[in-house]
């Protein structure tokens, strides 16, 4: 029987809406609420630092994920630096930072990274992307900038969307489908 993955992650909404989106899945995983080091940079390079971080810490396979969201209008920011953007300013004041801009778009953009303990350091990444834009926050605080990201096409935030629907078109279900083609096909 092959080791279980480990999602190392210090963020619970991050695990329940993983375990309401992967529902059954050929491997088993289980939890570590860890609250990785992250390095300054590119998704990319955040995600597989993270993972071999995490990697260290757990001695066995582990997924880790990254959320970025990107205001177009401001070239890509706050991206990676999302978290403590909204810390400092909630949902509002992201809001309120595009205020002087016409252009308020956005990306919601997720990024899983597998490390297994049988490539050597090779880290297999799993993107998803969701476009839409910042509004005046609408809807429940329960999730991070949910509240002010609008998705594509919808009169809804993220935030006002019941669960089931932000789980079918967020940027977390793009990422996880990819992750599961890819252990329901090559492992
Ligand atoms: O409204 C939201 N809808 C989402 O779908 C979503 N996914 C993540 N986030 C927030 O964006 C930042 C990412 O930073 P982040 O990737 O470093 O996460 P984290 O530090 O909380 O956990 P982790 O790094 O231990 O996994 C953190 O503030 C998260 O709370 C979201 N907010
Ligand atoms: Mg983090």
């Amino acid at each position: 029987m092959s080791r279980p993955i480990t999602f190392v992650t210090g963020n619970a909404k991050k695990l329940e809406e993983l375990i309401a989106i992967l529902g059954p899945f050929p491997k088993e995983i289980v939890n570590k609420k860890l609250d990785l080091p992250e390095l300054q940079g590119e998704i990319e390079d955040i995600c597989t630092k993270k993972a071999s971080e995490a990697f260290k810490a757990v001695g066995g396979p582990v997924l880790v994920e990254d959320t970025c969201l990107c205001f177009n209008a401001l070239k890509g920011l706050p991206g990676p630096y999302v978290k403590w953007f909204l810390e400092k300013l909630g949902p509002e004041g992201l809001y309120t930072l595009l205020t002087g801009y016409e252009d308020k778009s956005a990306e919601a953009v997720c990024t899983f990274a597998y490390h297994s303990d049988e490539n050597g350091d090779k880290v297999v990444l799993f993107q998803g992307r969701t476009e839409g834009e910042i509004v005046s926050p609408r809807g429940t605080r329960e999730f991070g900038w949910d509240a002010c990201f609008q998705p594509k096409g919808y009169n809804l935030t993220y935030a006002e969307m019941p669960k089931p629907e932000k789980n079918k078109i967020s940027h977390r279900f793009k990422a996880l489908d990819k992750l599961r083609n890819y252990f329901n096909n090559c492992v």
